[in-house]
Parts: C-alpha cells; sequence; structure tokens
C-alpha cells in the first residue's frame, strides 16, 4: 500500500518522527524517498536532503534513482555532519544510509526530537544476505518502516536479495547491473550454490 503522510502537526506543532524504506537493490527505494520529499516541497516545509559523499554512482550532490528521477542533496562524510543543518528544516531525507556510521539511528532520533520528520532509505541486506551497516537498528527506532521489493530477474517474483554477480567479496562495492542482480529467496540461494 502506498505510504500517505499522517497528521504531522499536531496542536500546531510539527511532530518530529522517523520513516524508513528499505529493500533490495532496484526496488524503489531512492524513488519512494524523491516521492515523499518532493510532496513535503509541495507542502512548503523547509526540505534538507542528505547522501553518504562515497556514494557518487549518479552524480557527485544529487540523489538519483534508477529511473533518473533526481533532486538535489549535500553530501557528507558522517552522520554526525547531518545535525549541523539550518535551524528552520522541517524534513530531513537521506539516502544510501546503510554506507553511514553507526552514529546515524542515535542522530535521526536527536532530530526527530528537534520536531524534525526524517526519511531514511537504504539497503536492509548487504549482497551476503546479512544486515547491512545502521539499517537494522534504524528500522527498530522507526515509527514507520516501509519495505519494497524489486522484481526477481530470474523468475518475476518479488526480489528481496540483491545477488552480486561481480567477483568480488567486499562488503562495499558501489554498482549497478553490471554488479547486481535483484532476486527472491529462491533464486538468490541457487545461485549462492
Ligand atoms: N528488476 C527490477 N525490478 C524492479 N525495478 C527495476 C528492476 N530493474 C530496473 N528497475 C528500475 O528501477 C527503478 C527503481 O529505482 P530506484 O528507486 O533507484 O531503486 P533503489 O533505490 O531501490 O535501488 C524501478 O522503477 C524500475 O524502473
Ligand atoms: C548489495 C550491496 C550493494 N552495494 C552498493 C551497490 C550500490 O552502489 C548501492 C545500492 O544502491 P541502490 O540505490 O540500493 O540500488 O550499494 C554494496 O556496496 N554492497 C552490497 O552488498
Ligand atoms: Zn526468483
Amino acid at each position: 500500500m502506498l505510504f500517505s503522510e499522517q497528521n504531522f502537526r499536531r496542536r500546531g506543532e510539527f511532530s518530529g518522527s522517523i520513516e524508513v524504506v528499505c529493500g533490495s537493490m532496484f526496488s524503489g527505494k531512492t524513488e519512494e524517498l524523491i516521492r515523499r520529499l518532493k510532496r513535503a516541497q509541495i507542502a512548503k516545509l523547509n526540505v534538507e536532503i542528505f547522501k553518504p559523499r562515497t556514494d557518487t554512482r549518479y552524480h557527485e550532490t544529487a540523489v538519483v534513482s534508477h529511473d533518473l528521477n533526481s533532486i538535489n542533496s549535500t553530501p557528507v562524510d558522517s552522520a554526525s555532519a547531518i545535525l549541523l543543518l539550518g535551524t528552520n528544516t522541517q524534513v530531513v531525507g537521506i539516502d544510501e544510509a546503510q554506507f553511514f556510521d553507526d552514529e546515524l539511528p542515535d542522530v535521526c532520533n536527536k532530530l526527530a526530537l528537534r520536531g524534525i520528520r526524517v526519511i531514511v532509505a537504504g539497503l536492509d541486506m548487504d549482497f551476503t544476505g546479512k544486515p547491512f551497516g545502521p539499517m537494522p537498528a534504524l528500522m527498530a527506532i522507526a515509527e514507520h518502516v516501509t519495505k519494497v521489493n524489486a522484481v526477481c530477474v530470474c523468475c518475476g517474483n518479488p526480489a528481496l536479495y540483491s545477488y552480486r554477480t561481480a567477483a568480488d567479496e567486499a562488503t562495499v562495492l558501489l554498482g549497478e547491473k553490471e554488479s547486481y542482480e535483484p532476486r527472491c529467496r529462491a533464486c538468490y540461494n541457487l545461485g549462492k550454490g
């Protein structure tokens, strides 16, 4: 079901919260993040968007989906840098959250306590099927968690895994279709052989 904003203003005050959008590669996490952020901009809220500086796949600064939908962002070196945002910020978007350090959940909590709506998108699992970076901790403290699925490239069923086709065992390997395939549980485990 499409996520739809609740009443974020309570008794005239802006109430802070954390939303997480997670799933495999190509599942639509960035598109969903951009959709929510653009709606917040339409509502004339002050929106700031961050991504890890290391994620330079499509653009140095913009957050860009696989379909090349995009929104401007600020690349940062660490989670704590996000706390230096403008004082009148009402909505914060964070993409590729799996690449941030372990401070990110605490940073998001502090932002939410300042009354900010925080929307975070990231991979829930790495290519080995293990929880990725700060994502599980973020999912634990979020008010809303949306898990999205890609389409399995092998059989067409909903895909929850990111299968790595490249011969590289490092946890972090930036890439797209040349290195990864979204796969369902059965096809992911067949491939792992
Ligand atoms: N196997 C696939 N399953 C679903 N979407 C795919 C697939 N391959 C390419 N896409 C494209 O990827 C888009 C999602 O991109 P994006 O939001 O950047 O995903 P994510 O951030 O989760 O990697 C889809 O709208 C679709 O056009
Ligand atoms: C599974 C997995 C992915 N990555 C990298 C590959 C991409 O650069 C990003 C994910 O981008 P998307 O917006 O979700 O498509 O993460 C990685 O470094 N390690 C992994 O295990
Ligand atoms: Zn499959």
